[in-house]
């Protein structure tokens, strides 16, 4: 699947290609840059990148039909790219220029916006959400990139993945600036640090959710995960840190970073979230408190909270403006959010957990008067040792858990359940309430889940998929939406009921 979001900005100034490369041809004017030959334009530079799977120069030939005015390679690619129409130059390493040569072309664009990046194995789609809230209280005209969509203004477009290959991510900042944005907040993948996605981009204001385990699949441990996140907090990247001390490796980016950073925890903090009764509150460093009202639930929702409101102080809001445009958030989709069914249904929710800490804190944030019965699985291609984390986590936190599919991807389904439940068996007796279920098949899951209900006391919560618009199985998107479901299956267990 060609990977580009697709927008790219109108007025691009040429740019002579020996700008890029002082042995290029004089007369080669470049006006877009892309690493994906499905996505070339007239008049692009196409980057040729190695990769896991191929090698971009197998099409070179395909991107100079389509436009490309000159292609850049490494040795290897040379040799693959073969006789074609077009200059072919050699880089040593194509991927740690590509992030510098977008820029260039698009003119530098992040140096006109106001640029907040957010980082976090939980939580950087939800505090992006509240920043741009926050932005657009203080006047901002805002733009917006992350798992869920990118946002130009009032325009949408449904995301591919959490962060953009660099040259899309310079394209969007061009469109962006274009359009009149003046800020962008924007999540930071563990993958967009490695695979340079953010390169040519300096972030005005960094943050940094929290770290647990995710991604085990793509770095070796922990610490090479969060060696990937805090290069972000570099002055290759960023000017200023925010910090959530939450977690160790909150406490480790905070002294280790060479950038400003402004710490925020419950204790030895400079920003310290503090809770009396049902209110939480925001203490500065200068000992003021101002009320935070956080406009989603769950506890770890106030952690997303005050980093938004801080990130936004660090770059220049007063901070009754910044929590004044967090508390207006009206939520984000697919996380916490309410499904509501016919009078007298279980309550239904919806949340994009997919990690065993954030199955933890979810489960721990609803309160049912009834009982709590969960909804999850795991995605296939992606870290293997969170599945019976996950089970567990989920054994430990709800009454009856319905062990199902998320996206098996190229894997087998019944394997992936099988880890997951392996994992929810082996919490001991002592540790977890009741019932442990396993149903392939996602909407039979949720109405298996449903008929353990008896009322609207009970909560079903549905796990993992969040905002997404489909499952994949094998290679196919089959349209799959955990919201649409949860509410035709709370509608079939209320006539059901009535029968
Ligand atoms: C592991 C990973 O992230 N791999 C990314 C990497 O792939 P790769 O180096 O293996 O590339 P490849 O498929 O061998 O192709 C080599 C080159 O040929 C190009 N190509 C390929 C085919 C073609 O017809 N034409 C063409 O030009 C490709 O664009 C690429 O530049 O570079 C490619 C583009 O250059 C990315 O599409 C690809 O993302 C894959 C699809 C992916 O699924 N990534 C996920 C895991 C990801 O990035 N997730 C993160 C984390 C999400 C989170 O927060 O949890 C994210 O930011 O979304
Ligand atoms: N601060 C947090 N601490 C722990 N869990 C959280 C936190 N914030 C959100 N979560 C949980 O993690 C899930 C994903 O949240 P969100 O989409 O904001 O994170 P993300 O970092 O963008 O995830 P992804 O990397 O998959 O895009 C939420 O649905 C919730 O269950
Ligand atoms: N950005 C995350 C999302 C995972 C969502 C879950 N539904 C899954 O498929 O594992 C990833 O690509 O790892
Ligand atoms: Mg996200």
């Amino acid at each position: 699947m060609p990977d580009r979001p697709g927008l790219r900005p109108r007025d691009v100034t040429p740019l002579p290609l020996t700008a890029l490369d002082a042995t290029a041809p004089a007369d080669v004017l470049v006006t877009g840059v892309t690493h994906d030959s499905r996505q070339v334009r007239t008049g692009d530079l196409y980057l040729a990148l190695p990769g896991a799977v191929t090698h971009g120069a197998r099409f070179a030939a395909a991107a100079a039909a389509s436009g490309a005015v000159a292609i850049m390679t490494d040795a290897a690619g040379v040799s693959l790219a073969g006789d074609v129409s077009v200059p072919v130059l050699e880089l040593a390493d194509p991927r740690s220029r590509v992030g510098d040569i977008a820029a260039a072309v698009y003119g530098h664009p992040a140096r006109d916006l106001l640029m907040l990046g957010v980082t976090g194995t939980n939580g950087k789609t939800t505090t992006t959400y509240l920043l741009d809230s926050g932005l657009r209280a203080a006047g901002h005209t805002t733009g917006l990139i992350g798992t869920v969509e990118t946002r130009v203004g009032d325009e949408r477009v449904a995301s591919i993945r959490t962060t953009p290959e660099a040259t899309d991510v310079h394209a969007l900042l061009a469109v962006m600036r274009e359009r009149g944005v003046t800020a962008c907040s924007m999540e930071v993948s563990s993958h967009a640090m490695v695979f340079g996605r953010v390169d040519g981009v300096v972030f005005d204001v960094a943050g940094f959710t929290n770290l647990t385990q995710d991604h085990l699949d793509f770095h070796h441990d922990l610490d090479d995960y969060f060696a990937a996140k805090a290069r972000l907090f570099t002055p290759a990247h960023a000017r200023r840190a925010v910090v959530v001390v939450g977690d160790e490796y909150g406490r480790r980016l905070a002294t280790s970073t060479p950038l400003p950073a402004v710490t925020i925890g419950r204790g030895d903090a400079d920003w310290r979230v503090e809770r009396v009764g049902e209110t939480a509150y925001l203490a500065g460093p200068d000992g003021a408190k101002v009320e935070l009202d956080v406009p989603i639930p769950g506890e770890f929702n106030a952690a997303n909270a005050a980093l938004a409101a801080v990130m936004l102080v660090e770059a220049g809001v007063d901070v009754a403006t910044a929590v004044r445009g967090v508390a207006a958030c009206p939520g984000v989709p697919g996380r916490m959010e309410r499904v509501a069914g016919p009078g007298g249904a279980p309550a239904g929710v919806v949340d994009f957990a997919h990690t065993p800490d954030a199955i933890d804190n979810v489960l721990r944030a609803l309160h049912p008067r009834g009982r709590l019965i969960v909804v999850v699985g795991a995605g296939g291609d992606r870290d293997r040792d969170k599945r019976p984390l996950m089970g567990a986590a989920a054994a430990r936190g709800a009454d009856v858990v319905v062990v199902t599919d998320d996206n098996p991807r190229s894997e087998d389904a019944a394997a992936i359940r099988a880890a997951v439940v392996a994992g929810a068996r082996a919490v001991p007796d002592t540790e977890r309430a009741g019932e442990i279920l396993e149903v392939g098949g996602r909407r039979e899951a949720v109405r298996a889940a449903l008929s353990c209900a008896r009322g609207p006391g009970d909560t079903v919560v549905v796990l993992g998929k969040g905002h997404e618009q489909g499952q994949e199985i094998a290679g196919v998107v089959h349209p799959f939406d955990d919201r649409d479901v949860l509410r035709e299956e709370l509608v079939r267990w209320s006539e059901e009921q009535s029968a």
